[in-house]
């Protein structure tokens, strides 16, 4: 198992070594192999994805990647900014698939933000087209008018095939779950997203088992506050999808407990939270590692075909959570607090 480990900035490295604590557990033939990227890769090479992290990420199998970003955010020029690196090898591997699971667990009830009777079994699958729309959409950049104001352009674009193979990926995995997909656009005003609405029409008619519902963004936004069971698979673009997704991660108590996988299509991965470098934690050991354990589940689900140990580690959080083990994010009271580097111990042992 090739695997290139870039543990990135802020409280990346904290928790990517604890996820590597726990993927080392299961005595598995690792080929491990750390790169810099995001703020680590411009302090290294002068660029946020140097181009021997991009080579050792695509002889890969697989990349475990913690968070990017930092404070530098108004000294660096755009393209050297931590956060362009992390979009540049998303397309330069052709990650268009972003899984984020929204997955309550039990024990974690009394921490999500809603009642237990509204989120309790809650299990959203998230699927967020990673590679195309007002991320990448040309033209963008900020210039100045000729009246000397300045102007901001981001464009919004999907072609019908990039619809397409998300459509497909989503309707795929509704298969395998209860055969629902809601589609989240906002086609009302968006041709975009018109587009978008019309092509996942298109791809039903090739699933007539799964049932496929369209809903718009803001109406989403507010749905999964009020009655988040109701989704099953959400497929939507990359920007609602970002949005979206952190908004679903407090319905299982913490941003720290959503894992995501980007996919290509052909399973290589790329396996990271959906968190961020959370720059007002970092250093202090007490970031939630979680997301980044169970993105290692995703990783030997999806890009290993290692079904059983995927389950093993996530029994191993369970387990880990039913015997009150919480960070500081998912503290209630009654549990025993622990630090990040702990929390991975304990993970470990449960294993
Ligand atoms: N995939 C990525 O690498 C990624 C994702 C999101 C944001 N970012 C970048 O991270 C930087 C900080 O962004 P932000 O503050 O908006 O988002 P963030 O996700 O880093 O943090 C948001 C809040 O959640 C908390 N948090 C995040 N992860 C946590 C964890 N594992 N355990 C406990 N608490 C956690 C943070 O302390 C903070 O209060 C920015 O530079 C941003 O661009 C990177
Ligand atoms: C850091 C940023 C570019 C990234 C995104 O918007 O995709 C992040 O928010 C995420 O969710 O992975
Ligand atoms: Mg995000």
């Amino acid at each position: 198992m090739k695997i290139a480990v870039l543990p990135g900035d802020g409280i990346g490295p904290e928790i990517v070594a604890q996820a590597l604590k726990v993927l080392k557990a299961l005595n598995l033939k690792l080929d491990l192999k750390e790169a810099p990227i995001g703020g680590a890769g411009y302090d290294a090479e002068g660029d946020p994805l140097p181009d021997s992290t991009l080579k050792l990420a695509q002889e890969s199998d697989a990349v475990l990647l913690g968070a990017v970003g930092g404070w530098q955010y108004d000294t660096l020029p755009r393209d050297k900014r931590p956060e362009r690196g992390l979009l540049r090898i998303r397309k330069e591997l052709n990650l268009f698939a972003n899984l984020r699971p929204a997955l309550l667990y039990d024990e974690l009830a009394d921490a999500s933000t809603l009642k237990p009777e509204v989120v309790s079994g809650l299990d959203i699958m998230i699927v967020r087209e990673l590679t195309g729309d007002i991320y990448f959409g040309q033209p963008r950049g900020i210039s100045t008018l000729p009246n000397g104001e300045r102007e901001g352009i981001n464009t919004m674009r999907y072609t019908e095939s990039e619809i397409r193979r998300i459509g497909h990926v989503a309707f795929n995995i509704a298969m395998k779950r209860n055969k629902k997909v809601c589609s989240v656009d906002k086609a009302n005003v968006l041709e975009t997203t018109e587009l978008w609405r019309q092509v996942m029409i298109e791809v039903a008619k090739e699933y007539p088992e799964v049932e496929l519902s369209h809903m718009y963004v803001d109406n989403a936004a507010m749905q999964l506050v009020r009655a988040p069971k109701q989704f099953d698979v959400m497929v939507t673009g990359n920007i609602f999808g970002d949005i979206l997704s952190d908004e679903a991660s407090m319905l299982t108590g913490s941003i720290g407990m959503l894992p995501s996988a980007s996919l290509d299509a052909n399973n290589k991965g790329m396996y990271e939270p959906s968190h961020g470098s959370a720059p007002d934690i970092a250093g202090k050991d007490i970031a939630n590692p979680l997301a980044t354990i169970l993105s290692v589940a995703m990783m030997l689900r999806y890009t290993f075909n290692d079904e059983a140990n995927a389950v093993r580690i996530e029994n191993a959080v369970k387990k880990t959570l039913s015997q009150g083990y919480r960070t500081g994010d998912i503290y209630t009271e009654g549990c025993k607090r622990v630090k990040c580097s702990e929390m991975g111990d304990a993970v470990t042992a449960a294993l």
